[in-house]
């Protein structure tokens, strides 16, 4: 009679189990396309090198054009890439397309063929950030303040819908420049997010032997001791906010020669010598200066090397939306290639920075016979 209970008690969670799964392929199918391997391969010229978009660590993404018009990017896989087999990546992928948000790259479905695994991309026109801010001159000074600034506040809200909002907590590991895509609005989105899951096996860990990711962006807790958490992402962030509005490259150990000072130990000079605003556009005025400087401000906290003192990525969107919050003094940044800094005085001796509105407010108060230290003196 037990006996029976229990294969009853068995029969019925694997019922309920199949049913699970059913739902959730059927709620994955309906966002995710399962395309076969001759439209793929129709659509962007069997893979030829002209539709080729680039190759990166997982594989080579080609542009393609399906039968109505549509533009797609199909990253084929490179064989061994993932640390899965063929159905675990499938499951992942099926999960992956279900995340969708106007500041990620959507994931629109895939194709298994023989032993290889494309993924299906909306096709992003731009391209990728790192040509505007580095890579192609001529693109470099069509970026003005207003995108730079839209471009760091959408990829702080594509992380806060990885990190808080979405149905499982994605942590992405690779955030730089080359993963940001960007639209015809020039409104950023997100590229490769979960592909760490399909290289390390899926779900999360908090210690990984294997790191994914990019020297110049990983923090030092992953890069050293492969310490995963969602401060690992919110320092690429502040590496990135550091190259947006500086339209620098935070150069890596590998490309970096040692006479070369990389980004973070310069805006940490400027920033210990109270001469910050050296880093940002001289032509900028008012509110979009002081703009400029939250974000170098926020981008510092964001690297700092304890993780504990970085902030998680609501506040860092409250700090990026509201210029009238007081920031906290960051710490010396990781990867501090320069002098001992402790003895430098920083730029504001209460250690908390406050910012006004705008600088009319800033002179209403002046007139009024306040005095206003001005956190970033000219
Ligand atoms: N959805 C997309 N739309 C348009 N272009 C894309 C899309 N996805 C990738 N690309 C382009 O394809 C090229 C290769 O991308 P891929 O992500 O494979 O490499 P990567 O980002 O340069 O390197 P890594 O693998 O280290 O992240 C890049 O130039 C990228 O801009």
């Amino acid at each position: 009679m037990l006996i029976l209970t229990v294969s009853a008690i068995i029969r019925f969670k694997r019922r309920k189990a199949k049913k699970h799964d059913n739902a959730f392929d059927n709620m994955a199918r309906g966002k995710c396309t399962i395309y076969d391997f001759p439209t793929l391969q129709e659509a962007t010229g069997n893979f030829s090198e002209k539709h080729k978009l680039g190759e990166g660590g997982f594989g080579t993404v080609y542009k393609g054009n399906l039968p109505h018009g549509q533009e797609i990017a199909v990253k084929k896989l490179i064989e061994g890439s993932t640390g899965q087999g063929l159905d675990q990546i499938r499951n992942e992928v099926l999960l992956l397309a279900q995340l969708q948000h106007r500041n990620l790259v959507r994931l629109q479905g895939f194709c298994l063929h023989q032993n290889e695994m494309l993924l299906v991309y909306e096709y992003i026109k731009n391209g990728s950030l790192d040509n505007f801010l580095f890579v192609d001159s001529s693109r470099r000074n069509t970026l003005n303040w207003d995108e730079q600034y839209n471009i760091i506040l959408g990829i702080a809200k594509g992380i806060m819908y990885l990190h808080e909002d979405s149905s499982v907590r994605i942590i992405h590991r690779d955030l730089k420049a080359n993963n940001i895509l960007l639209n015809d609005a020039m409104d950023p989105k997100i590229a490769d997010f979960g592909l760490a899951r399909l290289q390390i096996g899926g779900h999360t860990q908090t210690k990984t032997s294997r790191v994914v990711g990019t020297y110049g962006y990983m923090a030092p807790e992953y890069a050293i001791h492969g310490n995963v958490s969602p401060k690992i992402d919110i320092f690429s962030f502040g590496v990135l906010a550091l190259e947006i509005v500086t339209k620098r490259r935070n150069c890596s150990f590998d490309d970096c020669d040692t006479d070369t000072v990389n980004l973070l130990t310069d805006v940490w000079t400027c920033w210990t010598k109270g001469a910050i605003s050296e880093m940002i556009d001289q032509s900028l005025e008012g509110h979009s200066r002081i703009q400029a400087l939250r974000c170098i401000h926020i981008g510092l906290l964001c690297v700092q090397s304890d993780p504990d003192d970085r902030p998680d990525i609501p506040s860092i969107i409250f700090m990026l939306n509201r210029n009238d919050m007081e920031l906290q003094t960051p710490a010396q940044p990781a990867f501090f290639f320069g002098e001992d800094s402790n003895s430098a005085s920083p730029p504001c001796q209460q250690g908390i920075y406050v910012y006004n509105r705008s600088e009319v407010i800033c002179e209403e108060i002046t007139k009024n016979g306040l005095t206003i230290t001005d956190p970033y003196p000219r």
